[in-house]
């Protein structure tokens, strides 16, 4: 990565507006899963050992530019407190004199969390006033939000221009694991692509092919790929509009010499809910009436050994609609794979980071991503704002 990076700064004494992503799951008042805040720990806690006056923000949410009570981050702030033993001052405003005051309070090494940035029309607009109010609060700027760096909003990238800004060491790792199995894969390199939708992933699948040795689809949107093969596909997911590329992608992996892996038997169901009557069939045998929503067992077996056999692998979304029991199996044996594989293990953010988790395998990947669309965006080539906003090297 050729931009600065907080080893860069010189902290001491300086105020340093720290972007963060503490979007993070919560119920009734509590964070239910805090591990986008672990994530930005290391560099929380390295920029007050080195005796910064550290000024966090993050959105979260989506409160469209103005305050939500339930959206307020005083939750957040206590499981920071919690996790890092130490305080950390929270304000009720976003900038002002409230802020203005606690900041005058802060002492080298203090932790204030602003708050919700997204209470502010200005934020997802990145204007430019808004953007100069962060800027006045500091001398120095960190971006550790990688799961909102496809964005280009005020705190995170308005403000990159106003002041030196740097990566934190959350960004400076997702980038590097990401960049790095992009740019100089170790082979062979596959790569497992499910989820719903083919529009969503068309530019990852697009961008992959030029690199990977093995692109494995799964999930609904490989039926519009088994539709496009000629099969029919019974009321599995297909976007009818997307057939022509799908066979453009197909023979593009030919030319290529990419291997392009889809579903040789699936999981069939009358109903989509838990309690449907589901038996396996190959993949040109879906009945008319049925849908397919998860992988067979042949298929989990296949998949798994083209894991076992990679360098490098990088999953995003999962293989069948894994959040009821009987429709979860391809995706666990995904998941199992890539656990017990020698290779490296990325996870793409998302659902993929969701399923590791449900199956208690998260510690067993190499890298889980805190980013699920910054990591697609990422993955399809594009440049991150949040990224591209800092100084350069
Ligand atoms: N065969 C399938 N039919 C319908 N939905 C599916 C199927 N396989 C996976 N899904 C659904 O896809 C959703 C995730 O899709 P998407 O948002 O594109 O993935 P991600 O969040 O990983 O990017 C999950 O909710 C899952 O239930
Ligand atoms: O949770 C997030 O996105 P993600 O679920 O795609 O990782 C980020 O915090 C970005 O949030 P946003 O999609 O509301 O801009």
């Amino acid at each position: 990565m050729n931009k600065k990076t907080i080893k860069d700064l010189s902290l001491q004494g300086k105020k340093v507006f720290c972007r963060v992503d503490f979007n993070v799951p919560m119920k009734d008042g509590e964070v239910t899963d805090d591990t986008r805040i672990r994530a930005a720990l290391p560099t929380i806690a390295y920029l007050s050992e080195q005796g910064a006056k550290v000024i966090l923000a993050s959105h979260l949410g989506r409160p469209k530019g103005q305050a939500v009570e339930e959206l307020r981050l005083d939750p957040v702030a206590k499981r920071l407190s919690d996790l890092i033993g130490k305080e950390v001052v929270k304000t009720d405003a976003v900038y002002g004199t409230e802020v203005e005051e606690a900041i005058d309070q802060l002492a080298d090494g203090d932790l204030l969390l602003i708050e919700n940035v997204r209470f502010e029309a200005g934020e997802e607009k990145n204007d430019a006033a808004l953007a100069e109010a962060f800027a006045s609060m500091a001398d120095l700027y960190v971006n550790d939000a990688f799961g909102a760096a496809h964005r280009a909003h005020a705190s995170t990238a308005g403000i990159a221009e106003k002041l030196p800004s740097a990566a934190g060491f959350l960004m400076e790792k997702e980038i590097s694991v990401l960049g790095k199995a992009l740019e100089n894969p170790d082979r062979p390199f596959t790569a497992i692509i499910g989820g719903a939708k083919v529009k969503d992933k068309i530019g990852v699948i697009e961008n992959l092919l030029d690199k990977v040795d093995n692109l494995i689809v799964g999930g609904g949107l490989a039926y519009t790929f088994v539709k496009a093969q000629g099969h029919e596909i019974g009321k599995s997911l297909l976007e009818e509009d997307k057939i022509d590329l799908a066979k453009e992608f197909m023979k593009k992996a030919e030319e290529k010499g990419v291997n392009f892996v889809l579903p040789e038997d699936v999981v069939v169901a009358d109903d989509f809910s838990e309690d449907a009557n589901t038996k396996v069939v190959p993949i040109s045998e879906i009945p008319a009436d049925w849908e397919a929503l998860d992988i067979g067992p042949k298929t989990r077996e296949i998949y798994s050994n083209i894991v076992s056999e990679s360098k490098l692998i990088i999953w995003n979304g999962p293989m069948g609609v894994f959040e009821l029991n009987v429709f979860a199996n391809g995706t666990k044996a995904v998941a199992e794979a890539l656990a017990s594989t020698d290779g490296y293990t990325v996870i793409g953010g998302g659902d993929s980071a969701a399923a590791v988790e449900k199956f208690d395998l998260a510690d067993k990947m190499d890298h889980v991503s805190t980013g699920g669309g910054a990591s697609l965006e990422f993955m399809e080539g594009k440049v991150l704002p949040g990224v591209a906003a800092l100084t350069d090297k």
